[in-house]
């Protein structure tokens, strides 16, 4: 773990690596500056913590043609290099120099380095050069690599950096190509595909590996392929961990790591059946080198939704009048059944009703909790369904049972909801400084793949939406942050509604039930369906019977989504959605409007 990747002091971030699991850490220079104890007591908190400091960074801009300048910054390195035997750490990360006198020429640039080792070896350091991906002259991992191999000294290394690698674009697959020797350190870092400059890109939105979207598993399975032996590391500078609470950040990094290695072993599987550029022996030597973590789980469906509701069972009301049918068979909740879907509420002296659990169906429930444990959660054992079952808690909190494939269906009274499906989704709301985490929780342990990510705006700020689902769609949630003024002054106090999702073959039909069981819906205005009427050319009788039931509309070229919504019941709402031509969103061009509806009260409602 670097040091930078993490929210507060030195001794803080070191604390927080170590209770979530880290072996070492990379100092980053700036922790240390800015901390009141001196490297030996760093050097004794980290011993205390179990913590080795394997590397000492960033040593900035050292090549230089001007030799006045070149004497001073190998002068700077000395000191650096005292400094580090003074903390007890041997490796330093020297980054390629941005400066307008940096070096061009590769000879003079490696014959720099060569010096440098010298001045490592004096102190019993060494070095690894690190290609910045915004490098005046080496801005690839290829080029820094070969000046590494021509400085010819046996201090002087290179460090890969999968975001340098991947920002750009650059085919990792140069990395079996460097001697394994020659790879002092190895740096990940995730990132959502932004574009951008690679430079604010990298210095505030990297992510752990599996939070964004770059292929970082192709670049550490590289490295170990060619023969670096050494740590996987996460180097991460992002706006939100640094405000974050360290320990969350952590374990949620030490979460990413597994993962990592989990999706490592699944490669070496696709390698070896494709023949790809390893021979057996090098797949097997690498596959041995990583955690051990049972294979992935592929939900089938939602079994269940709870909530905690408010003592009044406000909640409990609303899915009564939608008409969903009782069962009878729950003893400790009150319960309602469709097909082989089950709600639950319990009253919990909640003051707002939210979602409090989902049961997940998974082939195999007992592998799909070890592989849970195994990526750092804790299971406990809970009843469910009648029977004992295992379950986690995702980081908003939201109790995660794993359930059978199928469960027989209790003796339901038959009520109904004309056109009804099932669950089309579970959307819930994440503290601010959880949505990373609990995208790569529902990726790791709960077997979803990220879809669209959307920022919507909301009367009070930005609602970040990211959306989940199983590769067959049976399972899929919405993960939301609401902005945080909405949750300090919102007009409700909203602090994140959380919705259910219901799939509907006829949403007019459903919507008309509704309304005559007084089922309060959310009406969004006329406004948004005179633009209706100008987007897609809706005929009046069309547009009429969507106006008047409050239907919002997603039309695009890969099919129509139609959308309903109930007011919501303390901090939860249901909808109701039909999907048409094979409509695969979530909405987002509504929901803008849908939140304005549901943020105006009194009057304005
Ligand atoms: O953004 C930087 O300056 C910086 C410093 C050190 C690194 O290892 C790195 O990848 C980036
Ligand atoms: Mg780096």
């Amino acid at each position: 773990m670097a040091t930078v990747s993490l929210s507060g002091t030195l001794v803080e971030k070191l604390e927080a690596a170590s209770a979530a699991g880290f072996g070492a850490v990379e100092i980053f220079e700036h922790d240390l500056l800015a901390s009141r104890q001196p490297p030996e007591e760093i050097r004794r908190r980290c011993a205390d913590l179990g913590l080795r400091i394997n590397l000492f960074q960033p040593f900035r801009d050292l090549d230089s043609r001007d030799p006045a300048r070149l004497a001073a910054n190998l002068e700077r390195a000395r000191r650096k290099f005292g400094l580090m035997e003074r903390l007890g750490v041997d490796l330093m990360l020297v980054c390629s120099s941005v400066g307008d006198d940096a070096v061009a020429d590769r000879d003079e640039l490696a014959a720099q380095l060569h010096t440098l080792g010298d001045a490592a070896t004096e102190h019993g350091a060494r070095i690894a050069y690190e290609a910045l991906a915004w490098g005046r002259h080496v801005d690839d991992y290829r080029v820094a690599a070969r000046v590494a191999q021509a400085a010819d000294h046996p201090a002087v290394g290179t460090c890969l950096d999968s975001f340098h690698i991947l920002s750009r674009g650059i085919d990792p697959a140069g990395i079996l190509d460097i001697p394994g020797a020659l790879v002092f350190f190895l740096q990940l870092a995730d990132a959502p595909r932004l574009e951008m400059d690679v430079l604010p890109w990298s210095r505030h939105y990297r992510c752990f590996p599996g939070q964004g979207g770059l292929d970082v598993a192709s670049v550490a399975l590289n490295a170990l392929l060619a023969g670096y032996d050494g740590p996987l590391s996460l180097e991460v500078f992002n706006d939100t961990f640094r405000q974050a609470p360290a320990l969350q950040t952590a374990r949620d990094a030490h979460r990413s790591l597994l993962h990592l290695q989990d999706v490592m072993r699944r490669r070496i599987g696709e390698r070896r059946s494709s023949g790809v550029r390893a021979a057996a022996h090098e797949l097997d030597r690498v596959e041995a080198m990583l955690a051990p973590v049972a294979p992935p789980t592929t939900p089938g469906g939602l079994a269940f939704v709870e909530f905690d509701d408010e003592d009044d069972g406000a909640l409990a009301g609303l899915i009564d009048r939608v008409g969903f049918a009782r069962d009878r068979t729950a003893p400790d909740a009150t319960a309602w059944v469709h097909e082989d879907v089950w709600l639950a509420t319990r009253p919990s002296g909640a003051d707002r009703a939210r979602v409090s659990g989902l049961g997940v169906r998974v082939p195999d429930p007992g592998r799909a909790a070890v592989r849970a444990r195994q990526l750092g959660c804790e299971v406990v054992s809970v009843e469910a369904l009648g029977q004992p079952l295992q379950a986690v808690d995702a980081p908003d909190t939201t109790r995660v049972t794993f359930c059978p494939p199928r469960t027989p269906v209790g003796d339901p009274a038959h009520g109904g909801v004309p056109g009804l499906l099932g669950i089309d989704h579970v959307a819930l709301t994440q503290p601010w400084y959880e949505f990373d985490g609990a995208t790569l929780f529902w990726k790791a342990v709960g077997g979803l793949d990220s879809q669209a990510s959307n920022d919507v705006p909301d009367p009070y700020g930005l609602v970040r939406s990211q959306a989940m689902t199983s590769c067959g769609r049976e399972v899929s949630v919405v993960l939301n942050v609401q902005p945080r003024r909405a949750a300090e002054e919102g007009p409700s106090g909203r602090d994140g509604t959380q919705h259910v999702a219901f799939a509907t073959s006829d949403l007019l039909a459903t919507a008309d039930h509704l309304l005559a069981a007084d089922v309060p819906l959310l009406h969004v205005g006329d406004n948004y369906y005179e633009d209706l009427e100008a987007l897609y050319a809706v005929p009046e009788d069309q547009l009429a019977a969507w106006r008047s039931r409050g239907i919002l509309v997603d039309q695009t070229g890969r099919g129509r989504y139609l959308q309903l919504f109930t007011r919501t019941v303390g901090g939860v709402f249901l909808e109701f959605v039909q999907r048409v031509d094979g409509y695969t969103g979530f909405g987002a061009r509504n929901a803008p409007f849908r939140l304005a509806a549901q943020s105006r009260t009194g009057p304005e409602a």
